[in-house]
């Protein structure tokens, strides 16, 4: 799957039930929103299950590998081959694995004959807030460390980040405009915040810069989730240019 083909919302697929995925991907068919696969359903479908779920469908493969360069250039590798349009590492593996990974993502794809993912880095993760950040032994405040790896994801041939959109004027300011954004903790106003600490409107988002949103439970947890996700894109106004791949 192309990556510039990916629409702006990406719907969390977070449930470990193959029935349960393809009925939520089912009530969302013929709304202009993408998948994103996480941990939760790849641990318990696997890469089989993501395809049954998604069919033809752009996702998002979120798997934030962290380990030594050589294990997460073979995961990358690995996953590449199977067409996702967006991959990801934690940018806190430091710069010899994002480099490697960058680097897995482009053979593994060419092995396969698939576009190139996008490779992208998790900065710090939406759940976490300034004191997190000090009892981990980072230091606060947040938005300093997110620049810090965004720059050093950049630095190594990354296509973007993963971050809050509170961070976003800092990292456009940082990195320019063709550095992907990827921004969960997204929260319609008023929206349960949940396990979520630094959350922000779809619309003030977009509007803020990001490439594509991340929406989970706002979507997912709906008593109606079509309805749910047609109410963010229409928040979102009219289309706008995404960073190119
Ligand atoms: O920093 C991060 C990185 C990834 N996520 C993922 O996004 C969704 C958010 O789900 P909600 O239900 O909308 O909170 C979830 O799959 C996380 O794994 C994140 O939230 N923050």
């Amino acid at each position: 799957m192309d990556s510039a083909a990916l629409p702006r919302v990406l719907v969390a697929v977070d449930t470990p039930s193959l029935e349960e995925a393809g009925a939520l991907v089912g009530k969302l068919r013929g709304v202009d929103v993408g998948f994103k696969i996480g941990l939760e359903f790849f641990s318990a479908q696997g890469l089989a299950g993501v395809h049954r779920v998604v069919g033809g469908a752009p996702f998002f493969l979120d798997l934030k590998f962290h380990d030594i360069p050589n294990t997460v250039a073979g995961a990358v590798r690995a996953v590449s081959a199977s067409r996702p349009a967006i991959v990801n590492v934690h940018a806190a593996g430091g710069a010899e694995m994002m480099r490697a990974a960058a680097a897995a993502a482009r053979e593994g794809a060419d092995a396969a004959g698939a576009p190139r993912p996008l490779v992208i880095a998790v900065t710090v993760l939406t759940s976490l807030d300034d004191a997190d950040l000090g009892a981990v032994g980072q230091q606060p405040p947040v938005v300093e460390q997110v620049v810090r790896l965004a720059r050093l994801a950049q630095s190594c041939g990354l296509d973007g980040v993963v971050c809050s959109a509170k961070e976003l004027p800092a990292i456009r300011a940082a990195c320019g405009d063709s550095f992907a954004t990827i921004v969960p903790g997204i929260r319609p106003a008023g929206g349960d915040v949940a396990d979520q600490k630094r959350v922000v409107t779809p619309a003030q988002a977009i509007a803020d810069g990001a490439s594509f949103l991340v929406v989970g439970r706002p979507i997912t947890q709906a008593s109606d989730p079509r309805q749910a996700a047609l109410d963010i894109l229409a928040s979102l106004g009219a289309p706008r240019a995404r960073a190119p791949p």
